[in-house]
């Protein structure tokens, strides 16, 4: 072993060059203020008023939101991990063991290849595979899921020992097949041809095996019949919501017999169902989380943790050690809980209609929260100290020291039994699971709220975000989707800041002012919706009566608004550029932050009031993984989908027509009159959101089955005539 001091397993890079941005951010503050002082000083009389007030309100929020974003963009960081130094200072024997968690919840949205593509994926780590343990915890309880799984565990036995090999990237067989088919170049070709086509025609045939069980929606009689005893878990299953605990050792890597087909030992595979009672609250994906931590303390028992969603596979085989590089820096590494990689999608276009990508979050902010002291826990593609995710505080002597912290480690015989108990309904009665142990209940963002409180417990996280993605999945292909899938974020993000979690409060002198500020930017997504509905209606609609709400080209008070548009816009699309975006994708990434706030965020605030107000309970709907093939060509081809209806598409249709005929009464009175009128910023601002919402009104006129709903279309008509005349009735 070679010394550590001067040889660190990682490296951290502080931003340069933020003179530059202190100095543009500074300007914008005054700017800011200038504003507010402008709205404070020119408060007119009579009617009009109270739309001044709410302009000033919006501007007050959006101000102080702006300061809150400030915060990550100070003094970001950067890490880089150096695993050919790990490799020298331990012995493969002195690797810890690693338990990878990979969870799933609905066969019919997460197709069973697809689960299982990501489990092969992470059992082909380049890692000691008598120290790795892969669990899948699928909360659909699904027999075809299983009979997957035993396909998988079988296929694995040729798959695993191809890849190391040959060295295979990525080591999901359906990414990897999917590139060395296509011309892309991005495989390397020295993969011996007979042996890529023997193991890909294995493959082919296990995946038609599957997909047709899952189609019939029944296994096939064969593998019923030789391997009854362990379908036999399904005999009293009623549905997926009612039934017993189902745990299955597919793969027990210390057993002498459990090897691959050129004699190597193979990693353990576990698949678990926990028992489900509909009279019993089963806490999503946080509970799935916390039964798996219990039953594998009597399998793997591994001190590092890694979680991946279902769809989100290995896309670099070399990750794992880098991970533990963090974990095992004797200097900088004993304070850090977890490490999170960044979740991109393998699905995304290059305009990206649907802004899925979160650019300006994953390479801005997240390297700014780590510099302040912790990016926050998002889920999937997250690595974990295993006793600190069950409640561990941190103290000065904490030591990440596996060999010797005095857990028991497995005897080669696991109790089935015993073990099932963990899974069961009633293992968490009078515990302090979900609560100070374990994933944290009731809050739809459960890896959120998590990771905020391991940081007040003392401890530090860390971004990951390598050049060559660490994890690759799935993101939403329709509009609704996303909308839904956000709209579960900001109200999980919103209740946090509601609850006792709040950072304000909970976090004050336990993490830093800057990181409390970082946090808010997220928790306070959805009252976002407030100001930006006002903003957006309230300004356009004064077109109709005439009245200005903002001050004359002519006037000086004109130039901060020019001046924080300008700068706020232009340097976000600056951002966007950078992190490997288009123009294109920086205005749908616009249009996307409206939609969201109009509709998203404006559910999931009332939601999340009347959750406190103890109305409604916590809800968690999984995003689909599959679709059907006409719309996956719209999607391609970035034409917006539509399709069902929805009350939220009846409030961006209804937003959208409302600017129309504001904008065209402008426009028919400039012509007539030679001037904009009642105010340049009025008219320019309706011109804006009419331009962004093109899609709005294209799919209003498109004939396919993914247009706007011609019942939402006339509802929403109806909405903006009457809001349209009565405004100008009323005033
Ligand atoms: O009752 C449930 C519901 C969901 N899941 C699993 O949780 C994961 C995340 O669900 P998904 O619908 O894909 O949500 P996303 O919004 O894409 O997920 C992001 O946001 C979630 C929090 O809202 C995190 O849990 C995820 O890790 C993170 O990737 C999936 O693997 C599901 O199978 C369960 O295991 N049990
Ligand atoms: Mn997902």
């Amino acid at each position: 072993m070679s010394s550590s001091a001067d040889t660190p397993l990682f490296e951290t890079r502080r931003a340069r060059a933020t003179t530059a941005y202190r100095a543009l951010a500074t300007s914008m503050f005054v700017g800011i203020c200038l504003i507010w002082t402008y709205r404070a000083t020119h408060m007119p009389e009579g009617w009009i008023r109270w739309a001044w007030l709410g302009m000033m309100a919006s501007e007050l929020w959006f101000g102080m939101y702006w300061v809150f974003t400030q915060a990550s963009r100070w003094s970001p960081v950067y890490r880089q991990a150096f695993k050919d130094r790990l490799s020298l200072r331990y012995g493969e024997d002195e690797l810890p063991p690693v338990d990878i968690y990979v969870c799933t919840a609905d066969p019919a949205i997460e197709p069973p290849v697809m689960v299982i593509n990501t489990v092969l994926s992470v059992m082909c780590y380049d890692y000691p595979t008598r120290k790795l343990s892969v669990y899948l915890s699928d909360d659909g309880g699904s027999d075809i899921t299983y009979y997957a799984m035993l396909e998988a565990s079988e296929f694995a036995r040729s798959w695993i020992p191809y890849c190391k090999k040959y060295g295979v990237e990525p080591r999901s067989p359906a990414a990897f097949f999917r590139l060395s088919s296509s011309s892309s170049g991005a495989v390397p070709n020295d993969l011996n041809g007979g042996e890529l086509l023997a193991v890909k025609e294995l493959y082919e045939a296990m995946k038609s095996r599957i997909e047709a069980a899952h189609h019939l929606g029944r296994v096939p009689e064969e593998v019923l019949r030789s391997k009854h005893k362990e379908f036999s878990a399904w005999d009293s299953f009623v549905s997926r919501h009612d039934h017993g605990t189902i745990l299955q050792i597919l793969i027990d890597n210390t057993n002498p017999k459990a090897l691959d087909i050129d004699g190597n030992v193979l990693p353990t595979l576990v698949y678990l169902a926990r028992e489900k009672r509909p009279q019993h609250f089963h806490n999503f994906k946080a509970g799935a989380m916390n039964v798996l931590l219990r039953v594998s303390s009597g399998i793997g028992n591994a001190p590092i943790i890694l979680n991946v969603d279902c769809d989100m596979y290995s896309n670099n085989s070399g990750t794992l050690r880098e991970a533990l590089c963090f974990f095992l820096d004797e200097e900088n590494g004993r304070r850090i809980a977890y490490v999170q990689c960044p979740q991109v999608y393998e699905n995304v276009t290059r305009n990206e209609i649907y802004a899925s990508s979160l650019k300006a979050i994953l390479h801005v902010e997240f390297p700014g929260m780590d510099g302040l002291g912790g990016v926050l826990y998002i889920g999937s593609g997250c690595f974990h100290r295993r006793d600190v995710l069950c409640g561990k505080r941190f103290t000065e002597e904490d030591r990440f020291a596996w060999q010797n912290d005095g857990r028991p480690t497995r005897n080669s015989i696991i109790d089935l039994d015993e073990l099932k108990k963990l899974a069961d309904c009633q293992s968490e009665r009078n515990t302090q699971w979900g609560k100070e142990m374990g994933l944290i209940y009731g809050c739809p963002v459960e890896d959120v709220i998590t990771g905020l409180s391991i940081k007040c417990k003392g401890w530090k996280s860390l971004y990951y975000n390598p050049e060559k993605w660490a994890f690759i999945g799935l993101a939403p292909i329709t509009l609704l989707q996303t909308l839904v899938q956000h709209k579960r974020w900001s109200e999980g993000d919103f209740q946090i800041f509601l609850s006792k979690y709040c950072p304000v409060w909970y976090g004050a002198g336990k993490i830093r002012p800057g990181l409390i500020m970082g946090y808010l930017v997220y928790l306070l997504w959805a009252p976002n919706c407030l100001a930006t509905i006002f903003y957006a209606v309230i300004p356009s609609l004064f077109i109709l009566n005439g009245q200005s709400l903002f001050p004359e080209v002519s006037s000086l008070w004109f130039i901060p608004y020019t001046y924080v548009a300008a700068a706020k816009y232009g340097y976000s699309l600056v951002e966007h550029l950078q992190s490997d975006g288009t123009v294109l994708s920086w205005w749908n990434e616009q249009r996307i932050w409206l939609y969201k706030r109009t509709t998203s965020y404006l559910f999931a605030t009332i939601d999340s009031i009347l959750m406190v107000l103890g109305f409604s309970e916590t809800a968690f709907v999984v995003s689909p993984k599959v679709a059907d093939p006409n719309v996956s060509k719209r999607y391609e081809k970035d034409i917006m989908e539509f399709g069902a209806m929805s009350p939220m598409f009846t409030i961006l249709t209804t937003i959208a027509l409302i600017n129309a005929i504001c904008f065209i009464w402008a426009a028919i009175k400039a012509s007539t009159i030679g001037v904009l009128s009642p105010s340049v910023a009025q008219v320019i601002l309706s011109g804006v959101l009419v331009l962004i919402n093109l899609p709005i009104y294209q799919g209003i006129i498109r004939k396919d089955e993914g247009k706007m709903p011609s019942s939402t279309t006339a509802s929403s008509l109806i909405w903006a005539v009457t809001i349209c005349v009565g405004f100008a009735l009323l005033s």
